[in-house]
């Protein structure tokens, strides 16, 4: 039977992040892909020209459409915008009993416009955090999270204990905005021993939907049944291969290449 991942998250109208990127990154990973959409983006390599969220009505009626019916193995959130959403998809998650959350918290996109309001931030870490099994955030939202500044891998050590005290099981730092290092290195903190995943950096302007494909294939793998180690060395693999075959479209940061992981091959002979 195939498995079932669902993703909470917004549209980019451009393709290669939030609900785009996850339905992709689900597909290539051979999970059945469902979405719930909380705002729509028009969006492009350039930038984010605009944010219209949707009504909190229609954001909870899609949740209830797919767990009424279909259900979901995991399921991952990445842009919620407000507070009032959060609060929507933790009911849910509580009352459709949903063990396997990944909370992605996406706060800013790369060219700088806000995907979540700031009053939102308590939502997240009292009413959300509490349910995840993985929260995956970059350097700048661990800070937000943690209300400390990171400098160092004592920082960030520091930042993932204290984001698992709000109640969830593994904290994952990501490295990708360590700029000046030669490896992009991921800190994983499991309520109990530290580990990392590493990969050599790659020189590029293309990263647009890096953090939500990677966050999007650990669902993926945990849907399976992988374990969190498991699943977050697939998800390395996969990120650091959909970079490495950067697509070159538009012109400003264009996206990472989904279709590389499983067809290396095809793209090495073109
Ligand atoms: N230039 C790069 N080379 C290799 N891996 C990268 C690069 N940039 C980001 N990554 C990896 O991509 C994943 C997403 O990280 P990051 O870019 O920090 O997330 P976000 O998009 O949320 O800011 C992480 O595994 C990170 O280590
Ligand atoms: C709708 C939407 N959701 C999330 C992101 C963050 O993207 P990234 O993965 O590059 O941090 C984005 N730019 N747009």
């Amino acid at each position: 039977m195939m498995k079932k991942a669902l993703t909470i998250a917004g549209s980019d109208s451009g393709g290669g992040a939030g609900i785009q990127a996850d339905l992709k990154t689900f597909q290539e990973l051979e999970v059945y892909g469902m979405s719930v959409l909380t705002a729509v983006t028009a969006q492009n390599t350039l930038g984010v020209q605009g944010v219209y969220p949707l009504p909190y009505e229609a954001v909870a009626k899609q949740l209830d459409s797919v767990l009424v019916d279909i259900g979901t193995d995991a399921l991952k959130t990445g842009m919620l915008f407000d507070s009032e959403i959060i609060e929507i998809v933790a009911e849910k998650v509580k009352q459709y009993q949903l063990n396997t959350l990944v909370v992605d918290p996406v706060m800013i996109a790369k060219g700088g416009a806000s995907l979540l309001q700031t009053e939102a931030i308590l939502a997240l870490r009292k009413s959300l955090l509490p349910l995840s099994f993985v929260t995956t955030p970059n350097i700048p939202e661990a800070e937000v999270l943690a209300n400390m500044e990171i400098t160092s891998q004592e920082d960030k050590k520091e930042a993932a204990k204290r984001i698992a005290d709000f109640g969830v099981n593994n904290v994952l730092i990501k490295g990708g905005h360590e700029e000046n290092a030669d490896i992009a290195s991921d800190l994983l903190f499991d309520g109990e021993h530290f580990h990392t995943f590493t990969s050599k950096r790659i020189q590029t302007e293309n990263t647009h939907g890096t953090g939500c494909t990677f966050s999007a294939a650990i669902t993926a793998e945990l849907a399976k049944g992988a374990s969190i180690f498991d699943a977050i060395s697939v998800a390395k693999a996969f990120i650091t291969d959909a970079i490495t075959y950067d697509l070159h479209i538009g012109n400003g940061h264009g996206p990472t290449n989904h279709w590389a992981y499983k067809h290396k091959g095809v793209l090495d002979n073109d």
